[in-house]
């Protein structure tokens, strides 16, 4: 069995497939300790492990160990490249793109076939463009949904509301009759606006022949404006599996 991690700044999510990548469970953890609790309670043995992290290299590093120490597992780590599976990396600097983007616009280039859109929404939004030639144009990157939220409630002095009202706010998106529906209504419309520019820019390029992906946790938040979009959870595994493959 292997594990599959996905390292981001708010949470680890992982996973653990067969050598064929049927998924045999999987879930998302707050820490490292976390995740070394839910793989004890729901694994049996695990042989390999592959990661990709955003994370600090002492962050990264330590979770290695962890891993290591707790499983005797070695893990293999998704690195920055040039060029991987068809796709060019389109920053000046290749090993500056952040390796969730680049696994992410891999995978969906590979399931693509041709040019898309892709766009990640978790701690941070962001957006990248593939042609259909696999040249990566570039992308966006802008705060998601719980950096929007935790800012008003930082830099102001009456917006506060609790989890549970927040988790109700959402059933429309009319204007907001309280402060919970006026800011949970108000990031999602952000949200929504920043994604639909994203497709006129992409329609810009290639006119109706490309497709679009959703990942990350608030991409049900966006689902509704793009319904052509393929949401696809797993995007950053797609490519984290072409990237370290395991013989
Ligand atoms: N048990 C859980 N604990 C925490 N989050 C969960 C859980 N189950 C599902 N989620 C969802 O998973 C999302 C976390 O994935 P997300 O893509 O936002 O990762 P992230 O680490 O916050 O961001 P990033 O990858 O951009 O750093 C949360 O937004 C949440 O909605
Ligand atoms: C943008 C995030 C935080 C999204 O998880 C990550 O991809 C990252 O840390 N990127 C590095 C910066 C960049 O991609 O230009
Ligand atoms: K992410």
């Amino acid at each position: 069995m292997i594990l599959e991690l996905d390292c981001g700044n708010s949470f680890i999510k992982w996973r653990v497939v067969t050598r064929d990548g049927v998924v045999a469970c999987g879930g998302v953890v707050g820490s490292d300790l976390e995740l070394v609790e839910a793989l004890r309670a729901q694994v049996a043995g695990l042989d390999a492990c592959r990661l990709v992290s955003v994370r600090t290299e002492e962050e990264t590093a330590s979770l290695i160990a962890a891993l290591r120490q707790t499983f005797s597992i070695e893990c293999l780590r998704a690195r920055p490249a040039a060029e991987l599976a068809g796709v060019r990396n389109g920053y000046e600097q290749h090993e500056l793109l952040g390796l969730d983007r680049w696994l992410a616009l891999v995978g969906a280039f590979h399931l693509a076939r041709g040019a898309c859109l892709v766009l990640d929404l978790g701690t941070a939004v962001t957006s990248d463009f593939v042609d259909t030639g696999g040249q990566h144009r570039g992308g966006f990157i802008c705060p998601g949904v719980p950096l929007m939220r935790n800012q008003l409630r930082t830099h102001t002095r009456r917006i506060r509301y609790d989890d549970k009202v927040a988790e109700r706010a959402l059933h429309s998106l009319d204007p907001g009759r309280s402060t919970a529906e006026a800011v949970e209504r108000g990031c999602s419309l952000m949200l929504q606006g920043f994604v639909l520019t994203q497709l006129d820019l992409a329609r810009q390029y290639w006119g109706d022949s490309f497709q679009v992906f959703l990942t990350g946790g608030d991409a049900p938040l966006v689902a509704g404006v793009v319904p052509t979009a393929r949401v696809a959870p797993d995007l950053v595994f797609t490519g984290l599996a072409i990237a370290c493959p395991l013989t």
